[in-house]
C-alpha cells in the first residue's frame, strides 16, 4: 500500500473563510468537499458555484462527495469544472456506471460511495468502472459523529480485491475519522481517511493532519506493499 492519505472535511471548517480554512490544511492530500441537497440527505451545503471558486482559491486536489439525487445530471458539471474526484452515492442512481463513465469523461476520477446499511457485494462487479470507494462510517449527512466500525467488513473485502490485482482503487473511508479511529480503518486497509471535526475542530489543522497521518501509516506499514 502507498503511504496513507488524509482529505480534511470543509464540512466543519468556517464557510465565511473558505479560501484561508484550505490554506491551513496545506500538503493534505485531498481536500473533501461535502455537497449536499436537503433531499439525498436531510442537510444543505454548497454547490457547484462554492466548489468553483475554491478551486481557485487551492492548489489541493477536490474531492467532491456529493449527497444529492440525480447524479446523472449533477455530477458532471463538478468533473468539468475541475474537480479531482467526484464521489456519487450508489443509492442515488439506478445506472451508477454511466455516471461513472461521464465523470471520467469530463476529466476527473470516478467514485462511488456507499452509506454504511448498503452492501458491498452488488457493487464489487462495477468497481473497475470507479477510480475510488467510499465507505460511508457515519450516515451521511452531518459531521461530527461516532465512527461505525461495523463498515469495515466492506473495506477488506475491497482491499483483498485491490491487492490481488484485480481492481485499481483508492478505498476511502468518511465519518467518525480521528486519532483514536483511524488505526482500525488503516488496518483494514484504508487508503485515504476524511477527517472534518477532527481537523477543523482543533485549534490546529495542519498539526491534526500531521497526526491522523502518522497514526494512520503506523497502524498500515505491516500490510502488503
Ligand atoms: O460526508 C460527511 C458527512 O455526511 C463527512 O465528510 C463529514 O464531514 C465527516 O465529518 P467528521 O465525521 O469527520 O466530523
Ligand atoms: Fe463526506
Amino acid at each position: 500500500m502507498a503511504a496513507p492519505m488524509i482529505a480534511p472535511s470543509i464540512l466543519s471548517a468556517d464557510f465565511a473563510r473558505l479560501g484561508e480554512e484550505a490554506e491551513a490544511v496545506a500538503g493534505s492530500d485531498w481536500l473533501h468537499v461535502d455537497v449536499m441537497d436537503a433531499h439525498f440527505v436531510p442537510n444543505l451545503t454548497l454547490g457547484l458555484p462554492v466548489v468553483q471558486s475554491l478551486l481557485k482559491a487551492t492548489d489541493i486536489p477536490l474531492d467532491c462527495h456529493l449527497m444529492i439525487e440525480d447524479p446523472a445530471r449533477w455530477a458532471p458539471p463538478y468533473a468539468e469544472a475541475g474537480a479531482y474526484n467526484v464521489t456519487f452515492h450508489a443509492e442515488a442512481t439506478d445506472d451508477p456506471i454511466a455516471v461513472a463513465k461521464d465523470i471520467r469523461a469530463a476529466g476527473a476520477r470516478a467514485g462511488l460511495s456507499v452509506k454504511p446499511g448498503t452492501p458491498i457485494e452488488p457493487y464489487l462487479e462495477i468497481l473497475r468502472e470507479f477510480d475510488t470507494l467510499l465507505v460511508m462510517s457515519v450516515e451521511p449527512g452531518f459531521g461530527g459523529q461516532s465512527f461505525m466500525p461495523e463498515v469495515l467488513s466492506k473495506a477488506r473485502a475491497v482491499r483483498k480485491l485491490v491487492d490481488a490485482g484485480e481492481l485499481t482503487l483508492v478505498v476511502e473511508i468518511d465519518g467518525g475519522i480521528n486519532t483514536d479511529t483511524i488505526e482500525q480503518a488503516a488496518e483494514a486497509g484504508i487508503d485515504c481517511f476524511v477527517a472534518g471535526s477532527a481537523v477543523y475542530g482543533t485549534a490546529d489543522p495542519a498539526a491534526a493532519v500531521r497526526a491522523l497521518r502518522a497514526k494512520a501509516a503506523g497502524a498500515s506499514k505491516h500490510l502488503s506493499l
